[in-house]
């Protein structure tokens, strides 16, 4: 694993510097993926790489994990909170369909969490048109295979670095990079709605996933969901430029 973090580094230096770019940004949530983006691109960038914290009706306990991690790799890093531009957005647009009669209740919580992934793309972006630096996405081979990500929102990115790393390798190099334990154990979760845990809300674990990565015997049940959530989102892939599998 050292060896594929002294590679991944190497590879987003040279992604950066062949862009022309003179450094890096992440999303840091308080999540594992996020911390490993950080860390790497503070070792890629140590004098031009940036974390930007982007409370959105977040829980206030992932400012912290996301604090933790800024200070665990010392990467510079802003807050922006976002949560009253999200409000003010998506009520304008619940108020316009609502008038309507178009509302749909049953689909406006993954509206309302899409948007919250957008916007933070879009602040991303911002920030890093300002530094002049490459907006790194934090999606893990688990996460892309199965397109478990906001298109334009997450997915909405220059490069994937961590897309041929299982959750249970991100895991692996979280640990070697010194992300703190409290976060490297802490349930994976797209902080998009109260208790949202992913697991929860795909019908299968990581572990099933980074199984049948890895040509395991897994369930039916876990393979039929796996299988079906890649293909519906194959649209959302060949976005992003991706590292040769190492
Ligand atoms: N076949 C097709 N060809 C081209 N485009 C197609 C399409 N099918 C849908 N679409 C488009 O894609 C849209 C649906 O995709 P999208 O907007 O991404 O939305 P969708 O896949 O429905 O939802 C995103 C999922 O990712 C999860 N997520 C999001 C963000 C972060 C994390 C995390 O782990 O942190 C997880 C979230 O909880 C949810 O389960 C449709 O509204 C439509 O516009
Ligand atoms: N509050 C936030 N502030 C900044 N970026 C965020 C925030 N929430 C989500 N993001 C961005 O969206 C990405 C996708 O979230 P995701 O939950 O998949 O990753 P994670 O939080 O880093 O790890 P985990 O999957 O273990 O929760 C994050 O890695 C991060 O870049
Ligand atoms: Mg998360």
């Amino acid at each position: 694993m050292e060896d594929n973090i002294t590679k991944l580094v190497e590879w987003i230096r040279e992604q950066v510097n062949g862009a022309g770019l003179k450094g890096a940004i992440v999303g840091v949530s308080g999540g594992i993926d996020s911390a490993v983006i950080a860390h790497l691109i503070k070792r890629a960038f140590p004098e031009s790489s940036l974390g930007v914290i982007m409370p959105c009706k977040s829980n206030p306990k992932d400012r912290e994990d996301a604090l933790r991690v800024v200070e665990s790799c010392n990467i510079d890093y802003h807050t922006i909170d976002l949560t009253e531009t999200h409000q003010i957005l998506f009520s304008a647009m619940e108020s316009e369909l609502a008038r309507k009669k178009e509302w749909n209740e049953e689909t406006a919580r993954l509206g309302d969490a899409n948007t919250r992934a957008r916007l933070r793309m879009t602040t991303l972006y911002a920030v890093a048109n300002n530094y002049g630096y490459m907006v790194v996405g934090t999606d893990n081979a688990a996460e892309w295979h199965t397109g478990y990500f906001t298109k334009y929102g997450d997915g909405g990115v220059d490069i994937v670095p961590l897309v041929h790393f299982t959750k249970g390798e991100v895991r692996e190099m979280a640990k070697i990079l010194g992300v703190p334990d409290s976060i490297v154990s802490k349930a994976p979760s797209a902080g998009l709605w109260e208790n949202q845990t992913d697991e929860i809300e795909m019908g299968t674990t990581y572990d099933m996933i980074d199984k049948y990565l890895k040509g395991e015997e897994i369930p039916k049940k876990d393979q039929e969901i796996i299988e079906r959530m890649h293909n519906r989102t194959e649209h959302k892939r060949n976005i992003a430029a991706s590292p040769p599998k190492f």
